[in-house]
């Protein structure tokens, strides 16, 4: 059974050293295009831009070494749901800190709900991002514990067209890019594990999900600003396998954010997503 207990168990700050490959080799595991200058060239006329959903990134270490603390065997875990919020752009190189938190966990009856979150400095301790992601441990439940808030449900305007929907084809490779960015994790390469795990083939990341569909927030709604994406949070709805089109929807709401939803040719794929862009 999972030890309650460790509820605010506190790790770091560890460090993540960034450099240019880093960011470029991040970029195009979420699909960015050789054309994509300001992703894909250090020497880029306006320099290298960050993705802002590579605040996920230096999360990985801080949360594979809460997993093992917490004895969660990484074979019962599906991605279910992310936040990132950005305090400001995220450098191209150096060090940063990430301290990490698990700040609930939760009874769903089939599976614990873990709930990690981070926070994320430069090396002078100015902060530059923060991330909340729960991982759904299947077969890890039904111990009638607490199950935890409710979902925060958004209001998706169907009556209109959204105002903006782009589609994106991931690649039959994509997750063996996307992987060498930190998620080793083997259900994303190796087909026995997937099948293990109840998958007919290797299944995407969800992180990668999260990044195109954030690079397609830019697009559609940022006029292509990486500083202008503040926030963005979805829940892994469900899976997509490497090879699929991605096709993002943004409808702008009164308050200015963005009711986001993602979806395959088969489901939606993130839903109760919010974008937070800055005008
Ligand atoms: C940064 C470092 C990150 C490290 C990550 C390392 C791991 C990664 O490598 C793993 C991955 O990337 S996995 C890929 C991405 N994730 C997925 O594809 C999951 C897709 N979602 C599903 O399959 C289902 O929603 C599923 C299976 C998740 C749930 O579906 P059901 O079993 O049908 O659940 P349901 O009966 O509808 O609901 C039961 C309770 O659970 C809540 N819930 C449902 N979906 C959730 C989700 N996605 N996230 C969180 N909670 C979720 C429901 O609300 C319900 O709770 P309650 O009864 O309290 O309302």
């Amino acid at each position: 059974m999972i030890d309650t207990s460790r509820v605010g168990l506190t790790l770091g700050p560890l460090d993540h050293k960034v450099t240019w490959r880093d960011v470029i080799l991040y970029h195009l595991g979420i699909g960015a295009r050789a054309t994509d200058l300001h992703f894909v060239w250090e020497g880029a006329k306006d320099g290298l831009k960050v993705c802002p959903s590579y605040a996920v990134i230096p999360a990985f270490q801080p949360f594979f070494r809460v997993l093992k603390e917490l004895k969660i065997d990484l074979r019962t875990v599906l991605h279910g749901e992310e936040a990132i919020r950005l305090h400001g752009p995220i450098p191209s190189e150096g060090i940063l800190k990430t301290t990490v938190k698990v700040a609930g966990i939760y009874d769903k009856k089939k599976a614990a709900l873990v709930v990690l979150e981070t926070e994320t400095t430069d090396e002078a301790g100015t902060a530059l991002f923060d991330t909340r992601a729960s991982l759904f441990c299947r077969g890890l439940g039904g111990w009638g514990g607490d199950p935890g808030p409710k979902a925060e449900s958004v209001p998706v305007p169907r009556d209109r067209v959204p105002d903006f929907e782009i589609s994106q084809k991931t690649t039959e490779e994509q997750a063996a890019i996307y992987r060498l960015s930190g998620d080793v994790n083997p259900l994303h390469i190796d087909p026995e594990t997937a099948r293990a795990a109840g998958f007919p083939k290797p299944i995407l990341h969800g992180l990668c999900t999260f990044g195109f569909a954030t690079r397609a927030i830019l697009e559609g709604a940022c006029g292509g600003d990486v500083n202008r994406l503040k926030a963005f949070q979805v829940r892994f709805a469900d899976v997509v396998f490497p090879g699929d089109v991605i096709t993002t929807r943004g409808w702008k709401l009164e308050d200015g954010r963005y009711a986001i939803e993602a979806a395959t040719e088969r489901a939606v794929v993130l839903s109760h997503a919010l974008a937070v862009v800055e005008d």
